[in-house]
């Protein structure tokens, strides 16, 4: 069982206030060094498959700001690749910096991004919930995607003009008929690696697919982002910025990639 401690000794480039999982091999956000990675002829495509139905509502958990899914159906899924189940979409969110130089929680040969999306899946196969699939092996399936300032994504528009109704910690908005396959990249080579939770409780239960072409998207729309709180209604306005993780130590790992 994984324990969050944090007393114990930390690796140089672990931030101070971050908990390290005592025994924790697996953990995420990593450096992803592409000639370290394996060419995997056996990784096949992913299959993606979203119904813009199934999307409800967007909640700032005063982490991120989490699109939801209804996971009642069978309706978007993601399978293939690394994945041995078929995994149901759960949530997506983002992770972002207060400047342009930082933001992304994997980095590629220490390059860093702006923004990381997260489109967070569960084993349904194998779960019967996604608070049970958390905590076990190869529960979760997440998919990360790169974003890199440019042309404005119109396709994420209609999720930026929401944002202000969820500006506060704890305030959740409708929001349906999004289809999150507008924010996958056209070209679906991918590196993939066993890892963790980047929040807490940090459960190395993630199979990780990290795309490897990023997204585009405008400065106005990282402005957006910016401009949401991390503290609810009534208390210290504190803008909801550089809410991601230090990169974690490899350890026993190898990334594989595709050669699509
Ligand atoms: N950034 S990431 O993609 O790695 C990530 C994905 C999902 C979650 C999450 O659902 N946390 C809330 C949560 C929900 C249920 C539960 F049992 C425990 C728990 F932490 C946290 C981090």
């Amino acid at each position: 069982n994984l324990l969050a401690c944090s007393q114990t000794a930390k690796p140089a480039n672990q931030q101070s206030w971050q908990t390290q999982i005592q025994g924790g091999s697996r953990q995420s956000p990593i450096d992803i060094r592409s000639s370290e990675s394996v060419h995997d002829p056996q990784l096949t495509p992913l299959s993606i498959s979203y119904d813009p139905s199934d999307c409800l509502q967007i909640w700032n958990n005063g982490d991120s700001f989490l699109v939801e899914f209804d996971d009642s159906k069978d309706n978007s899924v993601v399978s293939g690749g690394p994945l041995e189940n078929h995994y149901k979409l759960k949530q997506f969110h983002f992770h972002w910096g207060a400047e342009n130089n930082r933001g992304s929680e994997h980095t590629i040969n220490s390059l860093v991004y702006p923004a990381e999306l997260h489109l967070v899946h569960w084993n349904a196969e194998k779960f019967r919930t996604f608070d049970e699939a958390i905590f076990s092996e190869n529960g979760l399936a997440v998919i990360g995607v790169f974003l890199k300032l440019g042309r404005k994504h119109d396709g994420l528009q209609k999720l930026v003009n929401a944002l202000p109704a969820v500006k506060y910690k704890d305030s959740t908005v409708e929001f349906s008929n999004f289809n999150p396959s507008c924010m996958i990249p056209s070209c679906l080579d991918y590196w993939t690696y066993p890892g963790s939770l980047t929040t807490p409780p940090q459960t190395e239960s993630v199979t990780w697919v990290i795309m490897k072409k990023p997204i585009e998207f405008g400065d106005d729309q990282l402005s957006a982002f910016r401009s949401l709180l991390f503290t609810p209604f009534g208390e210290k306005l504190e803008n909801m910025v550089d809410n991601f993780r230090q990169q974690q130590p490899l350890m026993n790992r190898v990334v594989r990639a595709t050669i699509l």
